[in-house]
């Protein structure tokens, strides 16, 4: 920067300033950023280059958690596929061959540098049910303390398609959330988000994006690689997730990890939406799964938007699908407009004989049990 004080001297944005300040950081890699041109084998080299950089900021006091996927990609090989299979159980298959080697060479890699790493494989579930969710957190924060590197990946060879994740983008962001991190960094094969195509002549580097309207323009497609799931499309949510808890998220490639993280202007900043909300509530807003419907009043609507009061039995109208006590529910006004969601107190077999019915009401009919409300206000997040 020149010292001229005729110049106005541009700060540096202070997103990238988070990055590379960042005490607790998660970074993601995607699985085309960890293999070779055929994409069936884990590329050493990347790695190693990955590593490096890695183990650059854990040794400067940083912490460092590495969402990494390729466990698919990296069992293509030994098992002789030429490449992702479509069915389910092949690719548990390839995960469970693939996942053994892509740790062992996280654990050669971080060694050269003196550090030790720990596996952790999360299903969904993990990050959903509030016991599972305090003790993957409790599990992440020992590690930490302890100097690790945690090296994070979905349980694969026991995800069921309709409770998988899929991707590791979202994944990544929650476990972002889980640990309460600074920043978020998604690594993968393209250095940026791009306006469109970002192989297509004319398409141009998005360096920030500093609202969800900037993204109105520009065309989120998916993979690019034959090893890679979701494409742009979920590294935008991803950010997005992250952004909601007030943390910033840095995408661009593997190979420009290092001045990404140093803070320099390379790839994309996708800037936090809000200030840090209590990990729980946003938990459930971004980490559940609806299983349900329910459908309330006017005035529930208002007393839970306004008020934020715990959802009676009285307010509730209607219910909609199949769920038990505990299981996440979407709550939607008379239009249909979902306006929160919450942990449900009873099970959709118990909930129609409640509707419309006061708590006192209810007591005296069924028993002192039924006096509960239907979703707690502690259960509850209101979108
Ligand atoms: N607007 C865009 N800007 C940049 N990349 C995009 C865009 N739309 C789609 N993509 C594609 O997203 C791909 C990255 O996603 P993916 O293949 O799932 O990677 P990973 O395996 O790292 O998760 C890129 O290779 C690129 O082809
Ligand atoms: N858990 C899977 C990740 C799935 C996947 O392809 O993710 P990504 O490359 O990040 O789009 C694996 O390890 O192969």
């Amino acid at each position: 920067m020149t010292s001229d004080t005729s110049d106005v001297e541009v700060a540096a944005p202070p997103h990238r300033g988070r990055i590379a300040t960042a005490q607790r950081v998660v970074v993601k890699v995607g699985s085309s950023s960890l293999t070779g041109a055929g994409g069936g084998r884990l590329h050493r080299p990347a790695l190693d280059a990955l590593v490096d950089a890695l183990a650059a900021r854990r040794l400067t006091g940083s912490q460092v958690l590495l969402v990494s996927s390729g466990a698919i990609a990296a069992g293509l090989g030994p098992l002789g596929l030429a490449k992702r299979p479509w069915e389910l159980a092949m690719q548990q298959a390839a995960a469970s061959v693939g996942q053994g080697a892509l740790l062992a060479a996280y654990q050669d890699a971080f060694a050269r540098h003196g550090l030790t790493v720990g596996q952790v494989l999360l299903t969904a579930d993990d990050v959903t049910r509030r016991s599972h969710y305090t003790n993957a957190k409790r599990t992440f924060d020992r590690l930490l303390e302890l100097g690790i590197v945690p090296v994070v990946n979905e349980n694969d060879t026991v995800a069921t398609q309709e409770i998988r994740f899929g991707d590791n983008d979202r994944l990544a962001a929650l476990v972002s959330h889980l640990v309460g991190a600074d920043a978020l960094v998604l690594l993968t094969d393209v250095d940026a988000l791009y306006d469109g195509a970002p192989r297509r002549a004319g398409s141009r580097r998005v360096p920030l994006v500093a609202t969800a309207a900037d993204l109105d323009d520009i065309e989120i497609g998916g993979t690019g690689s034959a090893v890679g799931s979701g494409g742009m499309l979920t590294k935008v949510e991803a950010a997005s997730i992250a952004g909601a808890a007030g943390i910033p998220t840095l995408l661009t490639s593997a190979e420009q990890v290092v001045p990404g993280l140093a803070g320099a202007d390379v790839g994309t900043v996708f800037a936090p939406s809000a200030t840090r909300r209590a990990s729980r509530k946003l938990w459930l807003a971004h980490a559940t799964t609806a299983r349900g419907r329910l459908v309330i009043d006017e005035g529930a609507v208002r007393a839970l938007t306004h008020r934020r009061t715990s959802l009676l039995p009285a307010g509730v109208v209607a219910i909609e699908g199949s769920f038990g006590g505990g299981d996440a529910v979407d709550v939607c006004g008379p239009d249909g407009t979902v306006v929160a969601r919450g942990l449900v107190n009873y099970a959709s077999a118990e909930l129609p004989k409640l509707l419309g019915r006061s708590t006192r009401e209810l007591a005296r009919a069924y028993g002192p049990e039924y006096e509960r409300e239907v979703i707690h206000r502690d259960d509850l997040v209101i979108l």
